[in-house]
């Protein structure tokens, strides 16, 4: 049989659970989570093949009201990555009521995109129903209530966007899961234990990058925007990098040694000549 393929791009504000759903769709890890807003900085793509179809998803970062360069930068990944894909998911945050920044992602969406109710295991059935009542009136093609947690409704999903794959060549061989390179999962990775650890208290001033890489030994930069916030990333005796280093190593399946630095560079996100060497 032919296998067939699709490139998805997930769309939506920040936080809704684009990460959590490309990552549940995908049945493994591709994109990290966190509970703060803007955490995916980079089209990340997730790839599920079985014998019939390759499903390529695309994380896009959350569509917002930018403060920052950063911002502007990662509205503007978030665009480019739509273009040109086979289907455009729209995820929603079941829990909070439709706002503009969802209004503003289901107007630039192809009519036909699929929406996806995410969160519904934390939303009450009435919550649900209003929800789908309102997001009806933006005609699209299918509505999919789902949690990405639970993994609630993610079949029906799958199968809808399996039914759509019409492309007859593969992008990427079977046993690949995503396209993310070696050195930036590292990166993610500590970036997603800070994150845990500092419980988002700086989440858009963290910026991580491998500044050596020589396995087993591997160092990784923290790049923080005030110098106030250096005592924070290394916390009381070192312990916060500590912990950052252990549960990195230890999802990374404990075969790297990490070293963690703290480095300022003042106001980063605003800084273009920063974001550019960055690729960001
Ligand atoms: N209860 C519940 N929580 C969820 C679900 N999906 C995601 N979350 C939580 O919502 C928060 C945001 O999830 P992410 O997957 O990082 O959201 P995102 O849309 O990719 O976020 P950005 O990268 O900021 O745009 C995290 O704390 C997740 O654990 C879900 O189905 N149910």
């Amino acid at each position: 049989m032919t296998q067939r393929s699709a490139f998805i791009a997930v769309m939506g504000r920040p936080n809704v659970g684009k990460s959590s759903l490309v990552n549940r769709l995908c049945g493994h890890k591709v994109s990290i989570v966190a509970s703060s807003a803007n955490t995916t900085r980079r089209q990340v793509r997730g790839i599920r093949t079985d014998s019939e179809t390759q499903l390529i998803f695309v994380d896009t970062p959350g569509i917002h009201r930018p403060k920052t360069e950063l911002g502007r930068r990662l509205n503007l990944a978030a665009t480019e990555a739509s273009e040109g894909v086979d289907i455009h998911l729209v995820v929603i945050d079941a829990t909070k009521d439709v706002g503009p920044g969802d209004t503003r992602v289901l107007e630039i969406t192809p009519s036909n995109a699929l929406v996806v109710l995410n969160k519904c295991d934390i939303a009450s059935k009435p919550q649900i129903a209003k929800q789908l009542m309102r997001l009806g009136e933006f005609n699209k093609e299918g509505y999919f209530p789902v949690s990405s947690k639970t993994g609630y409704g993610v079949d029906a999903l799958l199968a809808e966007l399996k039914g759509r794959c019409v492309d007859p060549y593969l992008y990427y061989p079977d046993e690949m899961l995503s396209d993310q390179d070696e050195l930036f999962r590292i990166s993610e990775i500590v970036r997603e234990k800070l994150l845990v650890e500092l419980k988002d208290e700086l989440p858009h001033s963290i910026y991580c990058t491998v500044t050596e890489y020589d396995p087993p030994h591997v160092c990784v930069e923290i790049v923080v925007e005030r110098e106030s916030q250096k005592p924070i990333v290394i916390g009381k005796g070192g312990g916060t990098l500590k912990k950052v280093g252990i549960a990195a190593r230890e999802e990374l399946g404990g075969r790297l040694f990490l070293e963690l630095f703290v480095k300022v560079e003042r106001n980063w996100q605003r800084n273009s000549a920063f974001l550019d060497g960055r690729g960001l």
